[in-house]
């Protein structure tokens, strides 16, 4: 699947600005971005369900909005409202999407009667949709989003409704999908999340910002990371604020995770520039993660490398 110039307006509003994607097949592709970045108008521009304003966009060899029809049996589409018929029990929900999806009904029954089993749902089988707990409803929906086994896989902030168990279990579900082959685009605003992805996508504002695979991306970082433990956390974080070589700042407990501009400076330097700083501290050099690729990737245009914050 990829995308050029992907663009949509919304009036006044630029969405979605001038995304270039790439998604390689039985890949598990991460979208990741804040609130209102665009990942949920991409995904619908991508799936065929919105028109964009400027851009072309080719998934599975299908030229969309164009041929968005022939993609709708190849593709399975899931949010984070899960859409499920709360009236219906478990099975009914299933054997409904089967229907709609063009399966025979010996098909139907087969798959149904897998998918049950597979999402650990065949104990429940009879229940309401309604009444099932989030982490059920989701494994529910998932399960109906790929009833007729398509080739990709959109998911849409899937797992901000439930709990970290079945977060975790949810993504071994996706893995288990991706290692048969299907290739999935997954939304989300959890770096760990992001950071299980085979490749990654940050969005920020409407603009793809970065993209790669996890390790990239925060190899990048490397040397720009500091964690300080300090007696009083606080004064050390306002000095650290004003600091021309600090990006940014974040307590974590005791401690401060300190983002630099640059990657040429060292240990001793920082330590040495932090001398004037009236309060004990400890500084080591870390590991960057994602959340640190975050921070760079959307920082404001004035505070680019090199100029003052
Ligand atoms: N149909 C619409 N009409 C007008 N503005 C819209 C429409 N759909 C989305 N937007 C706007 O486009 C921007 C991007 O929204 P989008 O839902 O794609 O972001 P998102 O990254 O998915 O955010 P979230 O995590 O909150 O779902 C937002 O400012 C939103 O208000």
């Amino acid at each position: 699947m990829h995308a050029r110039g992907l663009t949509k307006r919304f009036g006044a509003l630029v969405a979605v600005n001038q995304v270039d994607l790439d998604v390689p097949r039985a890949c598990v592709y991460g979208f990741l971005g804040p609130n209102g970045s665009g990942k949920s108008t991409t995904i619908r521009m991508l799936c065929g369900l919105l028109t964009p304003s400027a851009g072309e966009i080719n998934v599975l060899g299908l030229a969309i909005p164009r041929q968005a029809e022939a993609l709708k049996r190849r593709i399975g589409y899931m949010t984070q409202k899960f859409s499920l018929f709360d009236d219906l029990s478990v099975r009914q929900n299933l054997e409904f999407l089967a229907t709609v999806q063009g399966l025979s009904r010996q098909d139907t029954r087969t798959r149904v009667d897998e998918l049950l089993q597979r999402y650990r749902l065949d104990d429940r089988q009879e229940q309401l949709a309604g009444t099932l707990s989030g982490g059920q409803k989701q494994r529910l929906a998932l399960a109906g989003a790929i009833v007729h086994k398509p080739e990709l896989l959109f998911l849409d902030e899937p797992t901000s409704a439930v709990d970290p168990e079945s977060r975790r279990d949810f993504w071994e579900k996706l893995f288990e999908l991706a290692d048969a082959g299907t290739t999935i685009l997954v939304s989300t605003h959890y770096m760990d999340e992001a950071e299980r992805c085979h490749r990654l996508a940050i969005l920020d504002n409407g603009n793809l910002v970065a993209d790669g695979q996890p390790k990239e991306l925060t190899g990048k970082l490397q040397g720009r990371t500091f964690v300080i433990r300090a007696d009083s956390p606080r004064r050390a974080k306002e000095a650290l604020d004003g600091h021309p070589d600090v990006l940014s700042v974040a307590q974590i407990g005791n401690e401060l995770r300190v983002l630099m501009r640059r990657d040429d400076v060292t240990l001793d330097a920082f330590r040495q520039s932090l001398h004037g700083v009236d309060t004990a501290m400890d500084v080591e050099s870390v590991t960057p993660n994602l959340e640190d690729v975050f921070v760079v990737a959307t920082r404001k245009p004035e505070q680019h490398e090199g100029q003052p914050a």
